[in-house]
């Protein structure tokens, strides 16, 4: 472990407000042996993990999940130029460390994906070192998500991140993300599955998405996803809705990314029109206490991401006034996750712990929110049951199974 001398002042300062990661990166560069290493948040020690139990994380990019290591291997092999050459540099240019928009924060994607996109060897890669991460934190079910044309460079148009044509194409990421989860499951002893997202501003590729869904459901895909700029669009386009719709017909599970920044309506819509079973983010349904007081009572889970909802400027920056913390007072149903950890510079631990040091989370909340995240899993009843299962064994509350 690197840089042990700084990590009290790191995690201490980490939970006293997000302390800027520039100084966090300042203290923790060391010279360990005698390379420069950059000292992740990913490294907390036990004393400085408010949660340190079994976890279950349902919202999370893989695209907004790479490691800068991986970003810089990847584009050395291929040889494309980079505006950075170190961890750090490269970090720098990627990361949002203070409140801005939505729009600007999707802006980020554009420093990295062509160097993944397109390479078979990368994608399967980010999809495993993933797994290793989450395994790292204490996460023993995770569904991952991200849009599989985004990551293609041929069958779909327009090819993304300015990409000259090739030959990896939508179905083929979907594979090759599949590999990558499955190779780490093995290695880390952890589950993961993953989650389809159809894009707001691309409503043509979302019947290719619920397609893909479908062919993939043997292999670890779970769910369909609406992800992208609500603030740009926020009613839904037909294509998006006939897209959900087959997502139904055929069984599909639902989520959608609904008022995070945009309106409470948009959450409205997402749950009666697209059939969402879960609601990402979903802050904003704050505002129509009707909608609120509905989606409490049919036990809507509610995908909270805190540290992301800071910095895409979707709530208010102190964190004493988050949403969240009405959830808990309601009971309502809840989980709590990193959303891109790499454009954040951040991990779980972190969200953990600043909901303990700001919201008052208590180590009974999280046991709670876990269980209530395993319950809202995509998972087949039967694997549903073992997760809760482990968590309840975790936490010291076995289910007697005896009369
Ligand atoms: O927080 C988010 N809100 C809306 N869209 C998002 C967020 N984080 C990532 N995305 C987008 C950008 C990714 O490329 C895409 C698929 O993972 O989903």
């Amino acid at each position: 472990k690197a840089c042990p001398g700084v990590m009290h002042i790191i995690a201490r300062r980490a939970a006293a407000g997000f302390a800027s990661p520039v100084l966090l990166r300042a203290l923790c560069t060391s010279r360990p042996t005698g390379s420069r290493r950059l000292c992740t948040m990913a490294d907390f020690s036990p004393e400085q993990v408010v949660f340190d139990k079994p976890k279950v994380e349902l919202h999370v990019h893989l695209d907004g999940a790479i490691r800068v290591q991986t970003i810089l291997d990847v584009a050395k092999r291929r040889g494309i130029p980079l505006k950075a050459n170190t961890v750090e540099e490269l970090t720098q240019i990627i990361i949002v460390d203070k409140p801005g928009t939505l729009t600007k924060f999707l802006g980020k994607f554009a420093e990295y994906m062509h160097v993944v996109a397109g390479d078979r060897e990368a994608i399967k890669r980010i999809a495993y070192e993933f797994v290793e991460d989450k395994a790292k934190e204490g996460v023993i079910y995770v569904e991952v998500r991200y849009s599989p044309h985004f990551l293609a460079n041929t069958e779909v148009d327009p090819i993304p991140w300015n990409q000259k044509e090739g030959d990896v194409s939508p179905d083929e990421v979907v594979h090759l993300v599949n590999e990558g989860l499955s190779e780490g499951e093995r290695a880390f002893n952890i589950k993961a599955r993953s989650i389809l997202c159809c894009m707001r501003h691309m409503p043509s590729w979302s019947m290719d998405v619920v397609k893909l869904c479908k062919k993939y459901r043997k292999e670890g895909v779970v769910a369909i996803d609406l992800a992208g700029d609500e603030s740009l669009n926020c009613e839904a386009y037909p294509d998006h809705k006939n897209a959900y719709e087959e997502a139904v017909l055929c069984e599909i599970h639902r989520t959608v990314h609904a008022g995070e920044v945009g309106p409470a309506s948009v959450v409205k819509e997402a749950v009666d029109v697209l059939k969402a079973e879960r609601v990402g983010h979903g802050y904003n349904t704050l505002e129509d206490q009707d909608l609120y007081k509905r989606l409490l009572a049919q036990d809507m889970h509610f995908e909270v991401c805190p540290i992301s909802s800071k910095l895409t400027g979707a709530c208010d920056p102190d964190f004493t006034k988050h949403p969240v913390i009405t959830f808990r007072k309601d009971k309502a149903n809840y989980s709590l996750n990193t959303d891109d950890p790499l454009i954040f510079n951040s991990n779980l631990h972190l969200d953990y712990n600043t909901a303990h040091k700001y919201m008052g989370f208590t180590e009974e909340e999280f046991k709670r929110l876990n269980i209530k995240s395993a319950e809202s899993c995509f998972l087949p009843e039967k694997e549903k049951k073992e997760l809760l299962q482990r968590l309840y064994e975790a936490y010291g509350m076995i289910q007697s199974t005896a009369f």
